[in-house]
Parts: C-alpha cells; structure tokens; sequence
C-alpha cells in the first residue's frame, strides 16, 4: 500500500513516465502543503517536467481527487473538473458563460490580414481568425472592418485576435485573447466583451492557464502550443501530444482548439487527442497553393472525425 510522499511520488511516476517523456524535469520550489498525496504529486510533476504552476495545479488536483474517491490511485491522472476547482460543466450552462460556439469549430485559419480573411472564408474554411499585428491605430481598425466585410456571404465565423474594442464594433463572431491580453482587462471590460453577444477564445499552455481562463466561462479554449513553430517566441515549452490529451480530457466540455506546428501529418495526432479544432497559420499561409491546402487540411479533418 501507498503510504508516504515518496512512495506516491514513485507510483506516478511509475504509472506517467512513458508517456509523458521528452521533457526535462523543471526546477522544484517548494510545497505549499503538507497533505501527503500533494507532496508526492507535486514531485512527481516537477521530474515529469511540468513547469511550477502546473505541478501546484496538477498536485492539489490529485489531493483533492485522492479525498473524493476515498483512495490514492496512482494511474488516474486528474482529469475531473471538480478536483482542480473549475466551474460547472458544461461551462456554456453557467449563468456568466460567453456566449456559445460550436463545439467543433473545425479547420481554424490563423491568419495575417483581412484579404487572407477573405480567401480563407471563400475556400470554405469553417472558422477564421485576423491577426493583425501592427502599431498604426488606424491600419488597424481599417483591417478590422474589412475583415467582418471579407467574411459577408460566407458562412465562415471570424474571430478578431486581440483588439477586442474593434471586434464589437465592426460586428465580428467573437474575439481571441491571450492570457495577458486578459489580464489588461478590467472586471467591468471582461463584462463589456460578455454583454456584447461576441464569442471569446482564450489561449492556454498548460494547467494554470486553463484553470484562469476557466474563472470567466469562454465560448473556447485553445490549447498550445502543441509543437514546435517558428510563427512567435512562446514562452512555454512546446507541450506535446499527452499533455493535450490530459488538457483535452479534463476540458472536455469546451469547444477546444488545438494550435502550434501543426501540418498535414500532425494534424490527425493532434485531433485524436480529442478537439474539435485545429488552428493553424504556416500550414495555409506559407503553403504553395493555400487553397489546396486548407481544402487538404478539412478533408483530413473530416477523416479524423469519422
Ligand atoms: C486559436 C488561437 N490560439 C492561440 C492564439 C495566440 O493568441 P495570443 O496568446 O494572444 O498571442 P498572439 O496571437 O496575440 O500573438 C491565437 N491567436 N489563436
Ligand atoms: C499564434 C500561436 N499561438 C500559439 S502557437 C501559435 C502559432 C501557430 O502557428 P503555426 O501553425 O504556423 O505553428
Ligand atoms: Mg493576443
């Protein structure tokens, strides 16, 4: 029987390793607990290489599934919304949710201005996204509107990234945040976006992240980055496909969005790890023919989904 922080530290380990391989053990900083299955979770966490934050998250998750259950088991990683303190499911139930998207949002065309908005929304690619970086306020707000027109006749659902003023201004379908796009946000903006009717997406990399997005009920969840890609400096390791599955399984009741190096051949992995959406920038933007490429990326979605 398992009974010391050690011991439960082993089993997991002894349960997780293969799986969870390929990345480094992080730096361990400390318990803010004594409960056993706490201490040893959060170790085991850190030599799986789960960066602080996550490890707290997932080691209190086990804790806290370890005195539902009534017992410690070393297999079941905590993938129950209740054990790491999340809100109802499904989220979209919640009196305080954003409004709702398909739970399937299908191919997600990331996408760098309003004309490649437009010819992603011809294509018939599902689900579009303007991403717009720029520092001119009125390039900006130009590309905006121009967007939403793009899309006019299409059934393709547009969500503006970051600039979320603009989006409810121009009628956009929803909006994409970033962690710390949400955090310039004040409680009374967060309110503002949700009484607009517009649909919000929030990024994640990881437990924590997830478990913040959580507290203010969005329409998705995009989950990344899965692998590698040379599009921006993450500031998280590349996640790999366990964790999207752990991520997958325990948010399960949002429409979820996978993101990051995703092509043609790792596009079905990432599906199968149970999300209804791959977003993808280089493999539509940097491919020869766009179009024959995001109409190769649904089909292969399609057969992942069968
Ligand atoms: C579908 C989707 N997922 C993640 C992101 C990244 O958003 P964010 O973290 O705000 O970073 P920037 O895109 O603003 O650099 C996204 N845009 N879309
Ligand atoms: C914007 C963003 N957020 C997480 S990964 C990523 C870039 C995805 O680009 P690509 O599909 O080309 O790897
Ligand atoms: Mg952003």
């Amino acid at each position: 029987m398992t009974q010391n922080a050690s011991d439960i530290a082993r089993a997991i380990l002894a349960a997780h390793s293969a799986r969870f391989d390929g990345h480094p053990a992080a730096a361990f900083d400390g318990f803010s607990s004594d409960a056993p299955v706490y201490r040893g979770a959060r170790e085991a966490c850190a030599r799986l290489g789960f960066i602080a934050i996550d490890s707290e998250c997932v080691a209190r998750a086990w804790q806290a599934q370890t005195e539902r259950l009534g017992h410690f088991d070393a297999a079941q990683w905590p993938a129950d919304p209740r054990d790491f303190g999340l809100g109802s499911f499904p989220p979209a139930a919640r009196a305080n949710s954003f409004p709702p998207c398909p739970i399937a949002l299908g191919l997600y065309a990331v996408l760098p201005d309003a004309a490649w908005v437009g010819r992603m929304a011809r294509a018939g690619v599902p689900t579009v996204q303007l991403r717009f970086k720029s520092d001119d306020p009125a390039a900006i707000a130009r590309e905006v509107q121009a967007a939403v027109e793009a899309v006019r006749g299409t059934s393709a659902l547009l969500f503006i990234n970051d600039h979320w003023q603009l989006a409810i201004e121009a009628g956009a379908y929803g909006v994409h945040l970033g962690q710390e796009d949400l955090d310039a946000l004040t409680p009374a903006e967060v309110q503002q976006l949700r009484a607009s009717g517009l649909r919000l997406g929030v990024s994640t990399h990881g437990y924590a992240e997830m478990v913040r997005a959580d507290a203010v009920s969005p329409s998705y969840l995009a989950l990344g980055a899965v692998f590698p890609t040379t599009l921006k400096k993450m500031a998280t390791a590349p996640q790999g496909l366990a964790r999207l599955h752990g991520y997958a399984d325990l948010m399960r009741g949002y429409p979820l969005v996978a993101i990051g190096g995703i092509d043609m051949d790792r596009l079905p992995q990432a599906l199968a790890a149970g999300v209804g959406s791959i977003a993808v920038v280089r493999a539509i933007v940097g491919a020869d023919d766009p179009e024959g490429a995001a109409r190769a990326l649904m089909a292969r979605m399609q057969q992942g989904m069968r």
